[in-house]
């Protein structure tokens, strides 16, 4: 679905990610993990045509995308859902979800699904964006990007500055989303949850790889041996 070969990418001349090798298999989860300023972002803005590639290829569905222009990834099946439960603020959540659906085929049973997804919304529909509660935001901002129906959903950092409550409903979300076949590279903080979830991870270091593989027993240590924490 997604690999990255070599990425190098950053902003104007200095390379903030080097030479990372990373995928996301289809209906798999990818967790990308390390420490403030690691790169991460860096990272997922790349792959979304958001900061230039400097050497090495993006590969989505066996295409180098390198040089297609956001709008045509997001055409082409991903989405993107930035740090800080970001909306527009001065629309209700109503007019947030009706924006990404109004003109696609089925827009009113998109915005459905997503309501049943994220039942917490539904009664927050003429609210303001701007005044619901960070998770309450979250949860829009994801359902916003699955509207576009995407493939590959590339989320950072979702539960980062959410209260614990609903920290475990967002999580729960993106354990089914996977489950029921979409492709996810995550940015996770949260080790416990980003392991369970994913069935890859890569620990950032530096913008370096700094360890790399399967999710499954023994990843835990790796994780904080790399993370040195
Ligand atoms: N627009 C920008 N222009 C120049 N440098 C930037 C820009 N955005 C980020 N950087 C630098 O790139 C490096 C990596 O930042 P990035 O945000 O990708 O890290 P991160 O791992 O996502 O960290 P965090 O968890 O704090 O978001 C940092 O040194 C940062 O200062």
């Amino acid at each position: 679905m997604l690999r990255l070969r070599n990425l190098t990418c950053g902003y104007g001349r200095s390379a903030v990610v080097h030479g990372v090798d990373l995928e996301v298999g289809a209906d798999e989860v990818t967790a990308v993990m390390g420490h403030n300023g690691a790169g991460k972002t860096t990272l997922l803005r790349a792959v979304v045509g958001l900061v230039p590639v400097m050497s090495g290829t993006i590969e989505f569905d066996g295409e180098a995308i390198n040089r297609k222009p956001a709008n045509r990834r997001v055409r082409a099946g991903m989405a993107y859902v930035p740090q800080g439960q970001q909306c527009f603020a001065h629309l209700t959540a109503g007019e947030n979800l009706r924006l990404v659906a109004d003109g696609r085929k089925s827009g009113r049973a998109l915005v459905d699904a997503q309501l049943d997804r994220f039942p917490a919304l539904r009664g927050l529909l003429s609210r303001q964006a701007g005044l619901l509660s960070g998770g309450q935001r979250q949860q829009l901002a994801i359902a916003r990007a699955l509207i576009t129906e995407p493939r590959l959903l590339i989320l950072d950092e979702p539960t980062e500055g959410i209260q614990p409550n609903v920290v475990a409903e967002i999580e729960g979300a993106i354990v089914d989303l996977a489950k029921g076949g979409l492709s996810v590279l995550l940015v996770e903080q949260h080790l416990g949850f980003a392991l369970q979830a994913a069935s890859r991870f890569t620990v950032l270091r530096s913008g370096r790889v700094a360890s790399q593989g399967e999710a499954g027993s023994g990843a835990v240590e790796r994780v904080r041996e790399a993370m040195a924490i």
